[in-house]
């Protein structure tokens, strides 16, 4: 018999899985699929070492897609093509229906603007504030006043729960504090695209999971679309509308968390189970 899938008797433990983004017409429908962010035959190598062998995926609008895969699959090289950090060798990435590499750096660079990105670390300014830190991408991208600045910064560390920090350094705060403060940041510029890379790692299951609620939260009210890179099966089940399973630079399952969690794709059982038997091989 195969690995068991962790959704028999260990069920109470594990956080439910939600239910897909309403599928109908208009955002978030099948018909919109791909028309926010759309990678197609994306290839890319780092010397010889070829890290994307014509990965392709249609990011649901508005709706939470969880990336899983072994380490060292490509995930975080694939958010990187998605902003626009990364060239592919081959194939294309379409944001709002733009092939990004057919346009000017400075059309890219408008682009960019769109998106908010957390990276594994927060990537907090240590030499700034909590405040400054979240009120940055206001004061460099846009021409509102200070006042309003304060605003909207205020309204935003309420949302992470971090409105008591935010004249402390970066040092004085704790790990999940500066992912609150990372996620805080990455979404002032209320980004239609929002990319996370790993946000719950070096975090707690208690951290962990109170970051996901934030993650839920911001995401109810702001509904963008949002990419989770995580290694972590409790996120992906509680935050995912649709999860991704990469491996060696492909795409290897996508389908709704609901269908994702109770799947028989030998690729998802071996993930899920963490079972060092099957098609996800070390080489
Ligand atoms: N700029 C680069 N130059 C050379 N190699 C790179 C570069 N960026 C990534 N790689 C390599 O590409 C491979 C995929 O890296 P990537 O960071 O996307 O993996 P990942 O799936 O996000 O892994 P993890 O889950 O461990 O974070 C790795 O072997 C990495 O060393």
């Amino acid at each position: 018999m195969g690995p068991q899938v962790q959704d028999n008797a260990d069920t109470e433990i594990l956080p439910p899985v939600r239910e897909a983004a309403a599928v109908g017409s208009g955002p978030g429908s099948e018909s919109y699929a791909g028309s926010v962010a759309s990678v197609r035959e994306l290839h890319k190598s780092f010397g010889s070492f070829q890290v994307m062998r014509g990965l392709s995926l249609d990011f649901q609008p508005q709706a939470i897609t969880t990336i899983l895969g072994p380490s060292g699959t490509g995930k975080s090289v694939l958010l990187k093509h998605m902003v626009g950090l990364l060239e592919p060798d081959s194939g294309s990435v379409r944001i709002f229906g733009k092939d990004i590499w057919a346009m000017q750096e400075r059309e890219r660079a408008e682009l960019r603007k769109r998106f908010g990105v957390l990276f594994q670390d927060g990537a907090l300014f240590g030499s700034m504030s909590v405040y400054d830190n979240v009120a940055f991408p206001l004061r460099k991208h846009t021409d509102l006043s200070e006042a309003e600045i304060r605003d909207i910064v205020k309204a935003r560390l309420q949302e992470v729960g971090l409105e008591a920090a935010e004249n402390k350094a970066p040092n004085e705060i704790s790990g999940g504090m500066k992912k609150r403060a990372g996620f805080a940041r990455a979404l002032v510029l209320n980004p239609e695209i929002v990319l996370f890379d790993e946000p719950d790692s070096g975090l707690d299951p208690v951290r962990t999971s109170l970051l996901n609620d934030v993650i839920l939260k911001v995401h109810a009210e702001d509904k963008g679309t949002y990419v989770v890179v995580t290694h972590d099966i409790r996120t992906a089940r509680k935050v995912s509308d649709y999860v991704g399973l990469i491996w060696k630079g492909q795409v290897v399952y996508y389908g709704p968390a609901k269908e994702a969690f109770a799947s028989e794709d030998p690729f998802v059982r071996q993930f899920l189970a963490g079972d060092s038997v099957g098609p996800l091989g070390m080489d």
